[in-house]
């Protein structure tokens, strides 16, 4: 076997790793920027989702964008781009504000219950909290329902809830494990796998999209009425008002949303707060820079503009964000198949061929990153010459930038978000929310590992799913810090 974590320091070559799986099957990891660039940018098109994942996902992650291929992924891409544009995700701030305000306040509560209670700090897991809060994000800031139906707990939205709790929690680690297990067995033997949760996934999936459907017929009412606010910025209300969906593809472009924008940001945040629990250093130097730019949780309306207080003036704050997704890449590994005869690097790559794209591996290359690879340092970020502002799903720009790097570290050297055509569209989004939910936490709260034994990573049991979540959940020992 092969540890995808050390793959790239063992193999000096042209950028491909080839390795043989149980049944013999050829699968290549792609390790070098060269070689990332021509499958993940260049040649996109060349390479597609292996029909296996496509077909086990698409029920649950809707037959959207993120499993379309060629000419229709290329139009829904063109038609969602703008939505998720940096320009209007700035104006989303306010909104993910609100409720991640809303969540610490209720922390708040429980928190100060119990010391108050049993004079003991406040244990809780972290990552039940942090799908549940980013569940409701989603749903605000991604398709508008109000923030006051989150917060009435409307019985719509806790379905909706509780079908992603079973989907995710229990589940997804069938699916996943089934998708991975069958793809090393022959075509033929497909049939004969038994999915044994194929139901409850079609019941979970009907319900799903009835939620989608009936969001988007109040969306578009509310929309044709006359006192509909026309300046909300959602993702839903956006992608409606560029047109360019039917109703049934828009349902499945929300079902994606939530499936690739919930699970994703919600593990992100959970490995933030493990590695500032471990370093309260650095913590401490967080807090100092939040408590001195942001108005605390529970003040109300501030007339401040968020997105530049925070894309601007917390330089700390988005160096640990960045640190966070480069070394947790929330998305360890994806894969593709080459969909026609082509090459990478030169070498041939007969169509069919199976490929990795390991974000886990390559974020972690100390080829690319030097030595302290392996190190949690967000001061990595803080010593970088100051880039321009790039919207990150700017293909061209980027394509330009790069050139530009040449000579330094590459845009290939993260793949936390891949790049190119088929980057993670909600990359601006994800970061935003990621950077307002570790501001609000970390300002009000003081966290620490609940067990010790925590503290090696390493040793830590990972769902094994799409995304890398401790199996156990996150334990964190809490304490109100008072005066924000
Ligand atoms: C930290 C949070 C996130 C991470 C690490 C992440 C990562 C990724 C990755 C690695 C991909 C490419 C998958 C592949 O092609 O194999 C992807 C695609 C995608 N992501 Fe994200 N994602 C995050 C948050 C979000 C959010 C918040 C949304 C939506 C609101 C979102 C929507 C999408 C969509 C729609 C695609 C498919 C894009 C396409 O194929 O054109 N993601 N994401």
């Amino acid at each position: 076997g092969i540890s995808l974590k050390n793959v790239v320091d063992k193999v000096k070559n042209n950028g491909l790793v080839r390795y043989r799986t149980v049944i013999n099957a050829e699968r290549i990891i792609v390790t070098t920027p060269e070689a990332l660039a021509e499958v993940l940018t260049t040649k996109s098109y060349q390479f597609k989702k292996p029909d296996i994942v496509v077909t086990a996902l698409k029920p649950i992650a809707g037959d959207g964008i993120l499993l379309a291929e060629g000419d229709q992924h290329k139009t829904q891409r063109r038609t969602l781009l703008p939505a998720f544009a940096y320009r209007h995700i700035k104006e989303l701030y306010g909104l993910m504000w609100e409720i991640s305000s809303d969540a610490v306040t209720s922390l708040t509560e429980a928190v100060s219950a119990a010391s108050k209670i049993d004079r003991q700090p406040y244990i809780t897991d972290i990552s039940t909290w942090a799908s549940k809060v980013t569940l409701d994000i989603i749903f605000v800031a991604g398709m508008g329902q109000s923030v006051d139906s989150v917060r009435d707990q409307d019985a719509k939205y806790r379905t909706l809830q509780s079908i992603y709790k079973t989907v995710f929690t229990q589940q997804r680690q069938d699916l996943i494990m089934f998708i991975l297990r069958i793809w090393v067995l022959p075509r033929w033997a497909l049939p004969y796998v038994p999915l044994k949760r194929n139901i409850e996934l079609g019941k979970a999936a009907k319900t799903l999209r009835d939620i989608c459907r009936q969001l988007i017929r109040q969306k578009k009412s509310d929309l044709e009425s006359e006192l509909a606010d026309k300046t909300e910025k959602d993702i839903l209300t956006v992608s409606l008002s560029y047109g360019g969906f039917t109703e049934d593809e828009l349902i499945e472009q929300l079902l994606t949303f939530l499936v690739a924008g919930h699970e994703t940001t919600a593990t992100a945040l959970t490995w933030a707060v493990y590695v500032l629990s471990k370093n309260p250093d650095m913590q401490t130097r967080l807090r100092d820079e939040i408590r001195t730019h942001l108005r605390s949780p529970s003040s109300p309306n501030g007339t401040e503009d968020l997105a530049t207080v925070i894309d601007n003036n917390m330089p700390y704050l988005h160096a640990v964000c960045q640190e966070v997704l480069r070394y947790f890449a929330p998305v360890p590994i994806t894969f593709r198949e080459a969909a026609v005869n082509t090459s990478i690097s030169g070498t041939p790559i007969p169509a069919g061929t199976q490929i990795a794209i390991v974000p886990r591996a390559t974020n972690h290359d100390k080829s690319l990153w030097g030595d302290d690879a392996r190190v949690f340092n967000p001061d990595r970020y803080l010593s970088q010459a100051k880039q321009p502002h790039v919207d990150p799903l700017d293909e061209v720009a980027h394509v330009e930038n790069s050139k530009k790097n040449a000579g330094t570290r590459s845009n290939y050297a993260t793949l936390t978000f891949l790049h190119g055509p088929r980057s993670c569209i909600g990359q601006s989004f994800s970061k935003s929310e990621l950077a307002i939910l570790l501001a609000t936490l970390v300002g009000r709260f003081e966290f620490a590992l609940a067990d010790e034994s925590m503290r090696d990573e390493t040793k830590l049991k990972l769902r094994r799913g799409a995304t890398n979540r401790p199996i156990n959940g996150m334990n964190v020992k809490i304490t109100l810090i008072e005066g924000w």
